[in-house]
């Protein structure tokens, strides 16, 4: 039996790690206030999912999120199941249904990830039956030095680049040119950058990044072998063949300003008082898929009413969270899930919290 009480107040998940192509793992288990524990491939974290990991031998709904044991224990595809829009909101669950419309991860890695790009929602429906496409955006939560080098990201095709050198460098697996074809984007703690579906990206190596993105977890992958693994066929293109996925990558190109202003995020403040300093990470009007928000508290933060769902961080300190006479704590490097039938939550505490509040896009489905 779920207890429609659940849908009351801020959900919390058990652990939920999965392995990549990538390796960390050390930086996300300190943030995370966790036992110490070596980089390995075990270096992502699902911290908020209704749909789950694609992984290699892992059936479909592999690794969708669980509330901790003092919330049922119950996976979040059931109880959205049953009480769908008390937990995503009656317009979410018409827009996006039975599935949150934003999700939330993290990674920890000490190289660069496997260059690739997620489908846009045309394609997610064309190539895939999905709803959505996947756009993501990364908080960097933590750096570290990494064989004395810049921390950064790559995304953003440079302007030499043609779908026909990107299609021929994959062919000749020149990973060296292919790499040069995307920006490199130095990028430093409390910086957001936003990777639109299509976008060619890889985070490099010394990111701790939180991760927002839309529902979906289909990753186009260009390179057959990292990190002393191969890269199957399946895991690179799903069955589709790579005429299909070279179409999904987005060959805009960017010159250095233009992929500055596209993908790495100003912060903008939208509130201040003796409690907390509200502000923008991503607006609204960046894209049409969610915005991020920070809160600093020093107090007390109320949040404002919405009529879906958020998913919460605390990327610096732990905080509470208070609901009617209720209390929970959030650690640092943990998140939450408010439903849209819980009212009226307040953070309590010293710390930093990003909110990510998922957006309609009113031409989707047209
Ligand atoms: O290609 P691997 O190593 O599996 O990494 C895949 C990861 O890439 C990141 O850029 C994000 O898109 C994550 O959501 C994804 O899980």
């Amino acid at each position: 039996m779920i207890y429609q009480a659940l849908t009351q107040m801020p959900l919390l998940f058990q652990d939920n790690r999965i392995t990549r192509f990538y390796i960390g793992g050390k930086l996300m288990h300190e943030w995370r206030k966790m036992p110490p524990c070596e980089d390995s491939h075990q270096c992502e974290e699902l911290l908020v999912t209704s749909i789950g990991a694609i992984s290699k031998g892992q059936p479909k709904g592999y690794a969708i999120s669980k509330t901790i044991d003092q919330q049922g224990g119950i996976l979040l595809s059931d109880l959205i199941k049953a009480y769908p829009n008390e937990i995503l909101g009656e317009r979410f669950q018409k827009y996006n249904p039975d599935q949150l419309t934003m999700l939330a991860r993290v990674g920890d890695t000490t190289v660069r990830l496997v260059m690739q790009c997620h489908p846009n929602r045309e394609d997610a429906k064309r190539y895939f039956h999905m709803p959505m496409g996947k756009t993501e955006a990364w908080y960097i939560a933590g750096t570290r030095e990494v064989e004395g080098k810049e921390t950064c990201v790559y995304a953003g095709f440079k302007p030499h680049v043609t779908k026909a050198l990107w299609r021929q460098l994959y062919e000749k697996q020149d990973i060296d040119a292919m790499v040069d074809c995307l920006h490199q984007i130095p990028v430093k703690q409390g910086q957001m950058i936003l990777i639109p579906a299509g976008m060619p990206h890889c985070v490099g190596p010394g990111c701790l990044f939180l991760e927002y993105h839309e529902c979906n977890d289909v990753t186009i992958r260009v390179e057959r072998s990292i990190n002393g693994m191969t890269i199957s066929d399946e895991e690179m293109f799903y069955g589709l063949g790579a005429d299909a996925c070279f179409d999904m990558f987005d060959y805009t190109t960017y010159d250095d300003t233009q992929i500055l202003e596209r993908s790495l995020m100003k912060e903008r403040c939208l509130e201040q008082n003796e409690q907390y300093t509200l502000s923008a990470l991503i607006e609204p009007e960046q894209n049409d898929s969610f915005s991020v928000q920070l809160v600093t508290i020093t107090g007390e933060y109320p949040m404002p009413e919405f009529d879906g769902h958020r998913v919460l961080c605390a990327v610096e300190g732990d905080v509470k969270l208070c609901w009617s006479d209720h209390s929970i704590p959030l650690i640092q490097g943990h998140a939450a899930l408010i439903p849209a039938a819980c009212k009226g939550v307040r953070v309590v505490g010293e710390g930093k919290l990003t909110i990510g509040i998922p957006t309609i896009n009113e031409e989707v489905g047209k």
